[in-house]
C-alpha cells in the first residue's frame, strides 16, 4: 500500500517505521505546507500533525479522493465539517481519539461501568490524564472520548477542565516529562473508590492502530471509526 504521511514528528516517524515493516511504501511525508503532492500514487493517508493543521489535511485528501486517517487531536470543533465534507465527495474518513488496541478496550471498559455506576448517586466519577510536557491540546483526546462514554451512560451532562458543577465530570490535565499518555477514571463515595487506569509504555500502540486502521479503510466509503475497525460495535 502507499502510504502518505501528513506529519513527521514522534507519531509520524513511529507510523513509518510500523508501516515499512509490514511491507507499505511511504510515499509521501508532509510535515508543513502541502505543496507538490502527488495524490494519484497515494492509496491512503495518514495525518498526525497539529490542531490547527488536521482539518486542512484532511479536506486536501478527500478533495483528491484519497482515504485519510487522522490521529491529531484538539481540532473536533470542524469534525462535523469533515464528516459532511466526506459524505460529499463520497469518500473515506476515520479519526480516532485514540488507535491503540489496548486504549480502546479501555472504552468498552468504561462505557461499561458507567452503565453499572449510572444508578449509584453515592458516588462522584472524576477523570485525570498524563501526558508529556510537549503536547498542545487539554485534556487530551482520550480524556475527551472517555468523559463521553460516561455521559452517554449516564445522567452527567459534561465534562470541565479541573473544577466541576453538579453532574459535570471534572478533567485533570497532566504534563510530565515524556510521558506517552495515562487516563484513569476513578468513582468515588465517602467509604471507597473504584479505579480504571490505561498506561501506554510508549507510542507504538497508537501507531500500530493507525497503520492497521489504513489498511482496513482501502477500498471502503463512509466516515467510520475504531469501532468499525476493530469490530467493537
Ligand atoms: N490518536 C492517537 O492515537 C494519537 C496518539 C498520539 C498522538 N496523537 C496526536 O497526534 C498529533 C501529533 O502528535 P505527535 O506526538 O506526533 O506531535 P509532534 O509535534 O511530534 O508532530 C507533529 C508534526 O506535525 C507537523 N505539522 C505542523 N503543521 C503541519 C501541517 N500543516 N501539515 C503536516 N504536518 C504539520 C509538525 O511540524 C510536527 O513535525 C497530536 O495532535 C497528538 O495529540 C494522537
Ligand atoms: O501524545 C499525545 O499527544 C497523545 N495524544 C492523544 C490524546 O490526546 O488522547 C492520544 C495519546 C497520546
Amino acid at each position: 500500500m502507499n502510504i502518505a504521511l501528513f506529519g513527521y514528528g514522534k507519531m509520524g516517524k513511529m507510523i513509518e517505521k510500523i508501516a515499512l515493516k509490514r511491507n507499505h511504501d511511504i510515499v509521501a511525508k508532509i510535515d508543513l505546507d502541502a505543496t507538490d503532492i502527488n495524490f494519484s500514487e497515494i492509496d491512503v493517508a495518514i495525518d498526525f500533525s497539529m490542531p490547527n493543521a488536521a482539518y486542512g489535511n484532511i479536506k486536501n485528501c478527500l478533495e483528491h479522493n484519497v482515504p485519510i486517517i487522522s490521529g491529531t487531536t484538539g481540532w473536533l470543533q470542524d469534525y462535523q465539517k469533515a464528516v459532511a465534507l466526506c459524505e460529499k465527495n463520497n469518500g473515506a474518513f476515520i479519526y480516532a481519539s485514540n488507535f491503540s488496541l489496548g486504549v480502546n478496550l479501555f472504552f468498552e471498559l468504561n462505557s461499561y461501568l458507567a452503565k453499572l455506576m449510572a444508578p449509584q448517586d453515592q458516588y462522584r466519577v472524576a477523570m485525570e490524564e498524563i501526558h508529556h510536557t510537549q503536547k498542545l491540546d487539554a485534556p487530551s483526546g482520550t480524556a475527551i472520548t472517555l468523559a463521553e462514554g460516561v455521559i452517554e451512560n449516564t445522567n452527567y451532562t459534561k465534562w470541565k477542565l479541573d473544577s466541576a458543577g453538579n453532574m459535570e465530570i471534572p478533567i485533570t490535565a497532566k504534563r510530565i516529562g515524556d510521558t506517552p499518555g495515562t487516563h484513569t477514571v476513578t468513582y468515588e463515595s465517602e467509604v471507597d473508590s473504584i479505579e480504571i487506569k490505561h498506561t501506554a509504555h510508549n507510542r507504538e500502540g497508537f501507531a500500530l492502530g493507525a497503520v492497521i486502521a489504513a489498511e482496513w479503510i482501502v477500498g471502503k466509503t463512509g466516515v467510520f471509526t475504531m469501532k468499525d475497525v476493530l469490530n467493537l460495535s
